[in-house]
């Protein structure tokens, strides 16, 4: 799925990395001077293309760069350099002035869902409220009805008026896929949305995102470490070192725990 940068995409292109560049610190000691030079490039010259209705995993190493790859491509920070494009529009551009935060914040509720691990629910609000949220932020109508047509897809419809301390794991991390799914976006990004959750409710999870996929059209993008988790894909993306290491379609579990196995060897060979 993976199109050079440049080449025409068969499918409308939901997201577009172009040279991306993030390095975090140039004194990490403080300033004593013991750690100086010790700047992390957690991502290096990332080229990335994803069609419009696609699920993609990012998988590789803990420090390999792939929650710095899903903030610089959700907009929640910015890469030193490089071009992120979300639909067909310029998120971030390095060769042009930055967005301001504010416009950079309406850019994302507009366009842009995001699933965290610990489902970033706010806990005196209600199910519904929560689940709502992104649109009063977003200055936008509240259609109580596909709130709710929305909380019930995701099998909620009959909690509105829970808190989430009312509620088990899976089920608060369905609000949280409710809450991305409301706003109608272009591109969810989950980083381990299933992370905390027991088997059967992580496989509730994936299975919604991959609806959101399927049946709503819109184009996911989830950081995993489970093999299991990455099949629910429709390709893996693997990362190493900042850099982009190898693309797996049509995953299966198997295939992945193999490909992640052997992800060192491909980065020392060169491959
Ligand atoms: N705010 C930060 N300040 C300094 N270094 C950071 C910061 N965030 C990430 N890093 C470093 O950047 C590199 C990539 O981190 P990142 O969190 O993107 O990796 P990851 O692949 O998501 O890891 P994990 O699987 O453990 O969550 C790591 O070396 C990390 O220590």
């Amino acid at each position: 799925m993976r199109q050079p940068h440049g080449q025409t995409p068969h499918r409308a292109e939901a997201l577009r990395l172009v040279k991306v560049t993030k390095t975090y610190g140039t004194r990490a000691d403080g300033g004593t001077g013991a750690g100086e030079g010790t700047a992390i490039r957690a991502l290096d010259d990332i080229t990335l293309s994803l069609p419009a209705g696609t699920f993609t995993a990012v998988m590789g190493p803990s420090g390999s760069g792939k929650s710095t790859l899903l903030h610089c491509a959700a907009g929640l920070d910015r890469p030193d350099h490089g071009l992120v494009m979300v639909d067909g529009e310029e998120m971030t551009d390095s060769a042009k002035p930055p967005r301001g935060e504010a416009a950079l914040t309406r850019f994302r509720r507009t366009r842009i869902g995001f699933v965290f691990q610990q489902y970033n629910l706010l806990p005196t609000l209600t199910v519904a409220q929560n689940t709502i949220l992104p649109l009063k932020l977003a200055g936008r109508r509240v259609d109580r009805d596909r709130v709710e047509r929305t909380l019930t897809a995701v099998g909620l419809g009959d909690r509105l008026g829970h808190r989430p301390d009312q509620l088990s794991g899976g089920q608060r991390q369905r609000v949280a896929i409710a809450r991305a799914l409301v706003t109608e976006p272009s591109v969810i990004f989950a980083d381990e949305p299933t992370g905390a959750l027991d088997t059967r409710s992580a496989r509730d999870v994936l299975g919604l995102l991959r609806d959101a996929v399927r049946i709503h059209g819109r184009t996911v993008v989830m950081v995993t470490h489970d093999p299991v988790a990455a099949a629910y894909a429709d390709a893996v993306q693997f990362l190493a070192d900042g850099r982009l290491a190898g693309h797996l379609g049509a995953p299966t579990a198997d295939a992945v725990a193999e490909r992640l196995a052997h992800l060192g060897d491909d980065v020392a060979t060169g491959v």
